[in-house]
């Protein structure tokens, strides 16, 4: 099959019967649910990029296996032109909703075209989990699905490891083993978009200790297995807010669900890892899926804080603020700051790494440094926004106030902007700059930035932790070269 459009994705939620719960209620009509009826055209807008001649050629590729047109995304990387025409394709998709959707498609396919590439690492503990996840990548590329992920534990009590806590079915772990498959129970987290999806992929960062075992898993199953509950947090847009009072929350609400596995049947050969607390502490940095998303992520991350930036710069000069040295010093620093993940990522795409099997990867230390400035980088430019926009923010009339002829003159009148700026550009660009810096949606957007790759204190000591392994440290010791042996020739000290 190859590419879908946007209309045959549609059409595959249809066919399911997901059993997602929302604000205490059954959603039975994904599509049609007004709160997710405008995050699936976004979606579906992405699928139908692949099949528009403007840009076709530079997110999809002939799969050599196939013969079919593919996603790039699941391109396997073995040269800095592959990995470039996957760098195309991030850039071109998060172009298409300015960074905001996190989890769009190539995300994890990014992530799973990792795994089934890297088996040698899954074949030192059973090598039916490596046949088992090639053969997953070729169904989601060949099916061009659309997946979840949830590697999280619920936030219960973080002092204690999965068997340590008050429940053995907290986190999600192997019940039992049966002829047909492995029944699971328990929960994971933070599934996002998991109402808008065809399956899930369940996996987990390090982490895991000895008596471990059972929660130590990673298997891929429709989002509508039987058993398997998905629980929404609060809809951030209830689907019915305006576009022009919510130019972003309206459109690119990316729901978040809690997975609740009851006695889940897991086939087989949907099993990647399991009852292996080895195996499932060095998945991660074993196969791929730390560095290659974190090269989808960073662009993502590089057009979102690009876009907020450009709302800072708009918001000031509508207003004929950034007159000032204070807003033009501030503003100044988030151009800086988006140059300088602009710079990591080139750096990160040009000193690109080889694996030992021939996998071209970006270099893992400017994606880890990308990976530990986005979390102060974004929310430092939603501050700047809310500095600027001060007061303004919270004084702007609604599109139905712009159609009431008794005020249209007031409205006119004491919302203009600075010399040449009508109210209705002013207020647009302050509804825009609302929803990044103030709404809920926009600070789930600044919570993501921080927290969307993992912990970033715990993900900068791990990394601080691999340099101190691998620097050599040697301008400390050339420096301290020219003193060496400097006590036996120092003078005597005379008085
Ligand atoms: C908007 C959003 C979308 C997300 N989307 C997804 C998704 O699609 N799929 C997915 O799997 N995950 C997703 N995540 C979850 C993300 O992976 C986690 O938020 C992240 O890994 C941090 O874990 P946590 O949120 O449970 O924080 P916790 O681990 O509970 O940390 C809470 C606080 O305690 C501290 N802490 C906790 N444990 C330790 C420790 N052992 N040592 C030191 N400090 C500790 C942390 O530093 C932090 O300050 C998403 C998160 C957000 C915010
Ligand atoms: N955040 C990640 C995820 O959710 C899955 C795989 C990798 C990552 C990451 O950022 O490294």
């Amino acid at each position: 099959m190859g590419i879908r459009t946007g209309a045959q994705y549609m059409e595959g939620l249809k066919s399911r019967t997901p059993e997602i719960w929302m604000e205490g209620r059954r959603v039975t009509d994904v599509v049609n649910e007004p709160v997710f009826k405008q995050p699936i055209q976004e979606i579906a807008r992405l699928y139908d990029m692949q099949h528009d001649p403007q840009y076709q050629n530079d997110i999809t590729h002939i799969c050599t296996e196939t013969g079919e047109r593919v996603n790039n995304s699941f391109l396997h990387p073995k040269s800095y032109e592959e990995m470039m025409a996957r760098s195309k394709l991030f850039e071109i998709y998060a172009k298409a909703t300015f960074g905001l959707m996190g989890r769009t498609p190539d995300f994890l396919n990014v992530v799973v075209t990792g795994m089934a590439h890297n088996g040698w690492f899954l074949d030192q503990y059973n090598p039916e989990w490596s046949v088992n996840i090639k053969n997953y990548y070729n169904y989601i590329r060949d099916n061009d699905l659309f997946l979840t992920h949830a590697i999280i534990n619920p936030q219960n009590d973080r002092s204690k490891n999965s068997h340590g806590q008050k429940d053995t079915f907290t986190h999600l772990g192997a019940v039992e083993e049966t002829p047909d498959g492995l029944v699971v129970r328990g929960a994971k987290m933070l599934a996002t978009l998991a109402p808008i999806t065809d399956e899930v992929i369940i996996y987990s960062f390090p982490g895991f200790a000895p008596g471990d075992e059972r929660y130590a898993l990673a298997f891929a199953i429709p989002i509508d297995t039987p058993g398997l509950k998905l629980l929404c947090r609060e809809p951030m847009q209830d689907g019915k807010r305006s576009l022009f009072d919510h130019p972003l929350a309206s459109r690119f609400e990316e729901m978040d669900a809690l997975l609740v596995f009851n006695d889940v049947l897991i086939p087989w050969d949907r099993v990647f890892l399991y009852n292996n607390v080895e195996a499932a502490n060095l998945l991660y940095p074993k196969t791929g899926i730390a560095q290659q998303p974190a090269h989808q992520s960073g662009v993502r991350g590089y057009i979102k804080l690009a876009f907020a930036t450009e709302v800072a710069c708009k918001l000031a000069d509508s207003i004929g603020v950034d007159v000032y040295l204070n807003v033009q010093n501030d503003l100044g620093e988030l151009v800086q700051n988006v140059e300088v993940i602009r710079s990591l990522l080139r750096v990160a795409e040009y000193e690109y790494e080889t694996t030992a099997s021939g996998e071209v990867m970006p270099n893992g230390a400017a994606l880890e440094t990308i990976r530990g400035m986005l979390p102060k980088m974004y929310p430092r430019a939603i501050e700047v926004m809310q500095v600027i926009g001060a007061g303004g923010l919270l004084m702007s009339p609604t599109g139905y106030d712009f159609n009431a002829p008794e005020i249209r003159d007031d409205i006119d009148k004491y919302y203009l902007g600075r010399e040449g700026v009508a109210s209705l550009e002013r207020v647009k660009l302050f509804k825009l700059a609302w929803d990044l810096c103030g709404e809920a949606f926009g600070q789930r957007l600044l919570q993501y930035e921080r927290y969307y790759t993992g912990d970033p204190i715990r993900k900068r000591a791990i990394f601080y932790n691999g340099h101190k392994r691998k620097a050599s440290f040697s301008m400390v010791d050339d420096a301290l070269s020219v003193t060496e042996n400097l006590v036996e020739t120092q003078p005597k000290l005379v008085k």
